[in-house]
């Protein structure tokens, strides 16, 4: 399975990029209007924040869920015993943001929240009238006033070879919600199922923008548009010395929002969360 990158001024774009999303659950853009120059500030930033135990004055809020995920209570994928080895930080427009970095990831917040919604209508677009007709409203209202789209801070520590056999940066998993916009890591590791049952590098060279669809957007396109499975590998050698930092943007709609005939997005969320293992 190949992901072509789309390039995003491509009079075709949301053609060619929903049809890679119909196909493989996964879209890659090039040239997306993301600023490059406030991601490398986040980055940077965040990483620093992550070295210091100043983190843990923003231990997650278990209503709520925003603010510091460490790495005792980060995810365990569903189906997986061991936790993942990263460590996070959620960011909603509502929550807190450490005073130890700076208001880049706001901003980014919404761009990203931006472009996401653009996006979302690129998807609304190039539904089948069919599965369209099934939407319980069209996809852009569904996120609008919503304040449940978040931003993760990932972070990766390096490894020092101490981990818990068969425990991994990001066990196989799909995402909850609609679309998830993720920008290429500081480092590579992340890797899609294809329909073949194999693992297959996402592209991911600086600059590019990752875009995959959730299980809300599956549930609503009654599987037109897939959500794919995916993780993030260990890396070896000098690679495995490095922290990887990592920004996913997962869209969410209001909890009111009638996905199917068996989920609101509320019920669907809260059933998810409880299957991490991160609500009880
Ligand atoms: O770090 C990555 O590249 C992907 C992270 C991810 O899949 C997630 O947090 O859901
Ligand atoms: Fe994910």
């Amino acid at each position: 399975m190949l992901i072509q990158p789309v390039d995003y001024r491509d009079p075709d774009a949301a053609k060619k990029f929903t049809e890679s999303l119909h196909n493989t659950g996964f879209g890659v853009l090039t040239n997306h209007p993301l600023s490059q120059t406030l991601l490398n500030t986040i980055y940077q930033e965040w990483y620093e924040f992550f070295q210091t135990d100043a983190k843990h004055k923003y231990n997650y809020d278990t209503e709520k869920m925003d603010g510091y995920f460490s790495p005792k209570v980060s995810e365990t994928a569903k189906g997986f015993a061991k936790r993942d080895l990263k460590e996070f930080y959620h960011v909603y427009p509502w929550g807190r943001v450490p005073s130890e970095v700076s208001n880049a990831a706001r901003e980014y917040y919404e761009q990203g929240n931006q472009l996401a919604t653009e996006l979302l209508q690129w998807v609304e677009d190039h539904t089948p009238a069919d599965i369209k007709a099934k939407y319980s409203m069209p996809l852009s209202d569904m996120i609008t006033d919503s304040d449940m789209t978040l931003l993760r801070v990932l972070h990766y520590p390096p490894l020092n070879g101490d981990e818990e056999p068969d425990a991994v940066r990001a066990a196989a998993h799909g995402d909850i919600n609609l679309l998830t916009v993720l920008p290429a890591a500081t480092q590579a590791g992340l890797q899609v199922l294809g329909k073949d049952d194999a693992w297959h590098d996402v592209p991911c060279d600086f600059g590019m923008l990752i875009v995959n669809i959730g299980d809300m957007l599956d549930e609503a396109s009654q599987g037109y548009y897939p959500s794919t499975i995916h993780r993030v590998l260990n890396p070896t050698g000098e690679e495995a010395k490095k922290s990887r930092i990592s920004l996913p943007l997962f869209l969410h709609p209001r909890p009111d929002v009638v996905l199917s005939e068996r989920h609101t997005s509320g019920s669907y969320l809260q059933e998810r969360l409880r299957e991490l293992g991160v609500k009880k």
